[in-house]
């Protein structure tokens, strides 16, 4: 008998997201981060974005513990919001003092418009969304960042002993992340599973969203966008 394989949700996001995530993969700011050619300007910023960023992010797996309906599934996103703030955040703790900015300089900064309208869009689905719509759209965040991490260390991983943001790198292209993603990729499976396609319309739309947002993130970033006033 013929065996059909039917592909897996995620499958089909990652073939349908590929424009968008090629776009990021060649922005200047992710290819010049791989070369360790990046102004350090930039990068400040960059530091500086994210980690407000990421405050709100982590929020995101907080929600997954509350909307998670089984005690493996908590479990996991604690873990992740713990790996967040302890191990990630800490690479950009670890950044800053290197390039003199203190913890408090951190934590004050005023997130510009894309950060904004970034986080507010995932904090606002976290608040009126099923878990399946949290995780489609905390996606993108952590596979394209494993992708990218994966993909600068092919491209550019000869140079790294003599790339300043060597340490970037290694941490997205780390066994934590990875294992990471690849949970966070197997659970969006199982919750898209048996789901009619008007409900996976929707997921679809929040994961290319939050990968459109990913790239305004780099390109915000690179040309140091910030409020007018
Ligand atoms: C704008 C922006 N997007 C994605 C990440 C990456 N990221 C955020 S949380 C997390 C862990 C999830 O397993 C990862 C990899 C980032 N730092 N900043």
């Amino acid at each position: 008998m013929e065996v059909i394989k039917t592909k897996k949700f995620t499958e089909r996001l990652f073939e349908n997201v590929q424009p968008i995530w090629e776009k990021n993969h060649n922005h200047p700011f992710v290819q010049e981060l791989g070369q360790g050619i990046l102004d350090e300007e930039k990068f400040i910023h960059y530091m500086k974005q994210d980690y407000v960023y990421l405050v709100d992010y982590s929020k995101l797996f907080a929600t997954g513990v509350t909307k998670a309906r089984d005690l493996d599934t908590m479990g996991k996103f604690a873990q992740i919001l713990h790996e967040t703030l302890h191990f990630e955040m800490e690479l950009h703790r670890q950044f800053a003092a290197e390039f003199g900015i203190s913890r408090e300089e951190l934590e004050e900064t005023r997130p510009t418009p894309v950060n904004l309208a970034y986080t507010r869009y995932m904090l606002n689905v976290a608040q009126n969304g099923s878990l399946a719509e949290v995780v489609s759209c905390l996606l993108p965040c952590a596979w394209d960042y494993w992708e990218i991490g994966k993909l600068l260390r092919k491209q550019y991983g000869n140079l790294l002993a003599k790339n300043r943001y060597a340490k970037w790198i290694k941490t997205y292209d780390s066994e934590t992340f990875g294992e990471g993603a690849k949970w966070l990729i197997g659970l969006m499976d199982e919750l898209a599973e048996g789901k009619p396609e008007r409900e996976l319309a929707v997921l679809e739309e929040h994961f290319q969203m939050t990968s459109k947002y990913e790239y305004l993130f780099w390109d915000m970033n690179y040309y140091k966008q910030d409020w007018p006033i």
